[in-house]
This record gives C-alpha cells, sequence and structure tokens, in this order.
C-alpha cells in the first residue's frame, strides 16, 4: 500500500512539480468548492418532437427567462423581458424580424448589446474564469470577457463599455456579436443535461435531437424502451428492426428511414403493394397527422400491416428461442382460426378484425415467406451498415445507461419492478434470477454485449435482450404485464387492449417502498429523490407528477403531439439549481415559428418542489466530492515535498 501510494505521489509530481505549482491548484480546487452548484435540466419522452426538444433546451425550462428577471427586476416590462427570451432563444431568426420593423436599428443595437450583456454577467458569474473562458465562442472571447469582468481600477465604466460597443456596432459586428451573446447565455444557463429516456419513436425528428444532444457540452442519458428498441434494430436484431418500422409507419414518419437515416424501403413498399395492393387495410390506419397525398397514405397503411405482419413472425421465433423470456401467452398466429377468422387468448375466444393474412401459412405461421426474409436479410444489413445510425447508438452507450445517480438523484426511465408487496420483484436472466440494482446492471451488460461481445452467442443473446427490455414484463423501462400491439390492431373489445402496470406505479406514494428502492441504489432516504419518466401525466384527470411528499418525480415531458391531442396531457421538466427542484409545467408546443413570431413560450408554470435552506454549493455535489478528494491527494504531496520525501521538479 506504503509502494502504492509513493508511486501514486510521484506521478502527481510530474503534473504539479513545484511546492507552488501545488499550492495553485489546491487554491484553485477550493475555490470551486465555494462556487454555485451547477444548473441541472431534466428532460423525458421527447418522442421525436424536435422543434419543441430544441425551445425547451434553448429556454432551460424557464432558466433563461428566470436570469432576466433576476437581472432586471422591475426595471423592465414583462413584454421587454419575452422579447429579450425570445432574442436569446432565437437571435438570427429574431433579428430578421426585428430589422423589417425597427427604424433604428444603431439605438437598438445599443440596448440590446447592453442587456445581453448584463445577462451574460449574470449567468457567468456562477463559473469560475477558467469554465467560462472555454464556453466563449472564439471570435469573440476577448471581447465578452473584457465585457463580462468587472474591471474596478476602470472609473469611468460607462464610457470603456460604450466605445466597446459603438466600435462593434460600427465595423458591421453587431449581429454576430448578439448571436454569440445569446448562445453564450444558453450555454451558461444549464450546466449539464439528463434525457430520462425516450428520444425515439412517434415524432419526426429523432436523427436531429441526436445530432443536438452529439453536440450539447454536457448530457447523460437514461435509456428508454424505445430508445433500447432503436439499439436492438442497429445491432440488427430483427424483432426490434420489424417494431421500429412499424412504429414509424403508424406514425407517418417513414422519413425518419430513409432520408433521416438513408434506410432504402423500396424493398419492403414493393412487396406490400404486391401483397396487399386490394386490402385496404383498415386495422393499419395511421396515427397523428402526417402530411401526405391520398396515394402515399395508400402506400403506408399498406407498409404498416406489411411490417407488422413480420413483426408478428419474428418475434414469435424470438419467444420460441427463448424460453426464458416466458412469454409464450404472446404467441398469438397460431392461435387464430384461418377459416372462421376467431383468435383464442386466455382461454377466450374472439373475432378477427382483420382476416386476410396471404403471407401466413396455417401450418407455420410463424415462418417468414420467402419474400419477407429476403426483405428482413436486407433490412438487416441496412440498419447495421448505416453509419450515422451507429454513430447515434454509440452516443447512447457512450453517455448512456440504463440507470443513474447523480447529486443524490436516482434517475431512470420506466421503474423498479415490484411484487404486489412491494419486494423488489425477482427477474430471470438466462438461467439466473435478477432484481433492483442487480437486474439493471445485468440488463444493462447484455445491452453491451449486443454490441461487443466477440462471442457471437453472448452477443446474440444481448441482442435479443434488447427486445426483451422493449416490451418485457420484467423490464424495468416497460413496467407493464404485456404489450397488446396484436389485440390493439386485430381485437374490437377494448379489456384485452388493456395493459397492466407493474406495481410500482401505483405505490409511490408509498414511503417504505420509495426509501426501499433509493437503499437498492445506495442512497439515504432523506435529501434524495427519484426521477423518473415513462408515464404520460394526465392532468385533466387531476394527476400529479409529484409523489410521495416530493421524493419521487415522474416527468414525462408530454413532448409526445399525438398524446397531447388525445388526452389533454401536460408534459414536466425539471431544474434543479443551487437554490432547488423546480419543476416546471409545459402547454403544448405550436411550432418554431409561432414560438419567434409570437414570441410565446411553452413553460407555463413553475412549482418549487423543493428549496434548500442553504444554496448548494459545488462543494456539497458528486464533482464536489472528487475535488475535495484531490484536494486531499494535493496535500498530500505537499507534505511530501515539504518533508523531504520527494523532491521538487524545478
Ligand atoms: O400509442 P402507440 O404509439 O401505438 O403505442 C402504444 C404502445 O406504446 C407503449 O405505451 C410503450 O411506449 P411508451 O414507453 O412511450 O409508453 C406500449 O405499452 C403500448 O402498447
Ligand atoms: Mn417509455
Amino acid at each position: 500500500m506504503k509502494e502504492l501510494e509513493a508511486r501514486y505521489l510521484e506521478r502527481l509530481s510530474q503534473l504539479y512539480p513545484t511546492i507552488a505549482k501545488a499550492s495553485t491548484e489546491i487554491i484553485n480546487l477550493q475555490a470551486i468548492l465555494n462556487l454555485p452548484k451547477g444548473t441541472e435540466h431534466f428532460l423525458t419522452d421527447i418522442h421525436g418532437e424536435h422543434e419543441a426538444f430544441s425551445h425547451v433546451l434553448k429556454n432551460g425550462s424557464g432558466s433563461v427567462r428566470r436570469k432576466i428577471d433576476d437581472v432586471f427586476g422591475n426595471t423592465m416590462s414583462s413584454r421587454d423581458k419575452q422579447s429579450l427570451a425570445t432574442l436569446i432563444y432565437y437571435p438570427k431568426e429574431k433579428m430578421e424580424r426585428i430589422k423589417k420593423e425597427e427604424e433604428n436599428m444603431e439605438d437598438w443595437y445599443k440596448i440590446t448589446l447592453y442587456r445581453l450583456i448584463e445577462v451574460c454577467k449574470r449567468t457567468a458569474s456562477k463559473y469560475t474564469r477558467s469554465k467560462v473562458r472555454k464556453a466563449l465562442p472564439p471570435d469573440f472571447a476577448y471581447v465578452i470577457e473584457e465585457l463580462i469582468t468587472e474591471k474596478s481600477e476602470i472609473t469611468d465604466k460607462e464610457s470603456y463599455y460604450n466605445s466597446i460597443v459603438n466600435t462593434i456596432i460600427r465595423i458591421g459586428r453587431a449581429e454576430k456579436f448578439i448571436i454569440a451573446l445569446s448562445e453564450l447565455i444558453q450555454r451558461l444557463t444549464v450546466d449539464h443535461l439528463h434525457i430520462v429516456g425516450d428520444i425515439y419513436d412517434r415524432g419526426p425528428g429523432p436523427h436531429i435531437i441526436m445530432d443536438q444532444l452529439i453536440q450539447y457540452h454536457s448530457v447523460d442519458i437514461q435509456w428508454g424502451n424505445h430508445d433500447v428498441l432503436w439499439m436492438g434494430a442497429a445491432a440488427g436484431q430483427r424483432g426490434c428492426i420489424a417494431n421500429v418500422i412499424r412504429i414509424c409507419a403508424r406514425y407517418g414518419n417513414l422519413d425518419i428511414l430513409e432520408d433521416g437515416y438513408g434506410i432504402n424501403l423500396l424493398p419492403l413498399a414493393n412487396f406490400a403493394m404486391n401483397t396487399y395492393g386490394d386490402d385496404p387495410c383498415t386495422c393499419f390506419k395511421l396515427r397523428g397527422e402526417p402530411d401526405y397525398s391520398p396515394d402515399e397514405m395508400k402506400l403506408d397503411v399498406k407498409m404498416h400491416k406489411a411490417i407488422s405482419v413480420i413483426q408478428f413472425k419474428v418475434e414469435g421465433q424470438i419467444i420460441k428461442k427463448n424460453p426464458g423470456f416466458q412469454m409464450n401467452d404472446r404467441n398469438l398466429l397460431h392461435k387464430i382460426n384461418f377459416e372462421t377468422g376467431m383468435v383464442e387468448i386466455d382461454g377466450k375466444e374472439y373475432p378477427m378484425l382483420d382476416r386476410n393474412f396471404p403471407t401466413v401459412d396455417p401450418r407455420k405461421p410463424y415462418a417468414l415467406s420467402a419474400e419477407e426474409e429476403d426483405i428482413m436479410e436486407r433490412l438487416e444489413k441496412a440498419f447495421l451498415h448505416c453509419e450515422r445510425l451507429q454513430r447515434h447508438m454509440r452516443f447512447l452507450l457512450n453517455k448512456g445507461g440504463l440507470y443513474k445517480v447523480y447529486n443524490n438523484n436516482l434517475l431512470y426511465h420506466g421503474c423498479v419492478p415490484l411484487t404486489a408487496e412491494g419486494e423488489l420483484m425477482p427477474v430471470r436472466i438466462y438461467g439466473r434470477s435478477y432484481k433492483g440494482r442487480g437486474l439493471y446492471e445485468e440488463l444493462e451488460s447484455y445491452v453491451r454485449k449486443g454490441f461487443y461481445a466477440l462471442d457471437e452467442k453472448e452477443k446474440e443473446r444481448g441482442r435479443d435482450m434488447m427486445w426483451y427490455i422493449w416490451l418485457g414484463e420484467g423490464s424495468p423501462l416497460f413496467g407493464k404485464d404485456k404489450m397488446a400491439t396484436f389485440e390493439r390492431y386485430f381485437l374490437e373489445d377494448k379489456e384485452t387492449h388493456k395493459e397492466k402496470k407493474n406495481p410500482y406505479y401505483s405505490m409511490l406514494e408509498n414511503e417504505t417502498v420509495v426509501n426501499r428502492i433509493l437503499a437498492e441504489f445506495g442512497l439515504p432516504p432523506e435529501g434524495t429523490h427519484i426521477i423518473n419518466g415513462h408515464v404520460p401525466v394526465k392532468s385533466k384527470n387531476g394527476e400529479n407528477p409529484i409523489k410521495c411528499g416530493g421524493k419521487v418525480m415522474v416527468i414525462d415531458g408530454g413532448f409526445s403531439k399525438a398524446y397531447q391531442k388525445e388526452t389533454g396531457i401536460a408534459g414536466y421538466t425539471l431544474i434543479y439549481n443551487s437554490y432547488g427542484l423546480i419543476l416546471a409545467a409545459h402547454e403544448p408546443f405550436e411550432s418554431t415559428e409561432a414560438a419567434i413570431e409570437k414570441e410565446s413560450d411553452i413553460h407555463s408554470d413553475s412549482i418549487v418542489v423543493k428549496r434548500v435552506v442553504q444554496r448548494k454549493m459545488v462543494g456539497d455535489t458528486d464533482i464536489g466530492r472528487e475535488l475535495k478528494e484531490q484536494i486531499r491527494d494535493l496535500e498530500t504531496l505537499l507534505e511530501a515535498y515539504r518533508s523531504g520525501r520527494i523532491a521538487e521538479r524545478l
């Protein structure tokens, strides 16, 4: 041990070779510990709605607006504040409009620059100089630093300031400078972003969201069931591929695959036209309001049906291959009587709403036809070899996981599967039983194996496990007894469509249970929270996202347009700044266009869930803990220098 410590100190002394250098670093780190904690932003269930996502990212769920309020208080009208906020969110677009209306642009530039610099000063004051410097846009780094740093030596600050601003305007750089300042404010307002799952499916732009996340300065992701579905598809798992395409078809979003990811769907389209040419495919009507011509609509519903039938077949094969999944009862194709058009489910007979299954051989209902097989082979290759998709999935793998413990909060997308008694529910994974945190970790390791395992068998298990995570009863990301896709397409009886939620969801007011979950993940019962998404909060029915006196927050972002329309669901996002936790309730997002034009902000209401007694500092956070460790190590090094154990490297 002593030897290890000596070696470690030697290494450290290479980085801090003198007493002076080690001391400076200790002082710097100590200074960081005493700064206010950075703002964390939590978003979930974005479901491909890239415009709404982008807006919430820009407004920091109300954080930018709060900064403006802090700086200008009563000295600015609410309208002006909103205009300034909109400018900060959409500087380029907003200025285009202003230029058309404003008569004296020079005055406008002056006032605006002054205002932006004030907001910028306030947002930057929470951080060290070095951190702010790293965030500065290179073109304006020097001048911004000048403007946002207090200059006690300069007595006539106003004229110093004015001369800089006048020069910027005179040489025609005002617009670029306004854009740079606005983006800097956005960048500094939120220090770290958490995405609590479900970036993909239902909306039109998940690939755009992924690109934005890759650019974002600091983010972690807790995978949602839809994200793992896409990961499985990218890994070449056929059940996942079929589901991904089915959901894209269902929402009129096949463009995501064709244009976004360059996956060729022509073979599927041809096959669908040939096979279901005269079939009205009434069970496969689209959801949402895709911008389609009647012909496009016709083609899409046929593709929707074609891929759904393929899905039921390949899923049947996966279920047979993996008896451990215990999903035999989800295999329903062999329960259809193709002559009478009845299907038997749980001992009851139901009439099928669709009776046209030209590719299903009643003797071998789960076998793909030769054409279907050919399509799946091509799709598998296309998913595996799509560069953009693979890049997006690698990002999910690198920045994400199934859960995260961060600054005393436990984050996951769905739930921790529980028994009816509120105990951790054991789930069998390839012959062994896991629960709670162990279950999470085992499943996550299989997801990674699905991409990286050398052993082909393990890799295949990993891939199949991704499909299971999407819809399995024991999946913490799904948290329901079954996914009733078959019933929802083919049976009229709504009772059969019901998917029963895991007992977890009805026990969130039970403090003993909640503490049990927290303890399972190594967290104490006090000062900690569970943050999850996945279940839309039906505010119309009086549902509340805050449970267990504020210990649990279910913050489905409610971004999904199709869901908003049907149930009046409100979305929630969460902010955790140095003063506490703030829940933001959102109204439906109309469009980026409206946000700029009408200056409407979808963030409507802020509910303070928890206000800390003492402002939280970096020293109180996880990073603070690491910094304190570094300080301790450096102090040991200092001691070694001073006692002569290690010589300075002068
Ligand atoms: O309404 P849709 O898009 O058909 O999806 C319904 C399906 O989505 C699920 O709710 C899963 O998606 P979520 O993770 O967004 O809840 C299934 O349980 C359900 O069968
Ligand atoms: Mn989900």
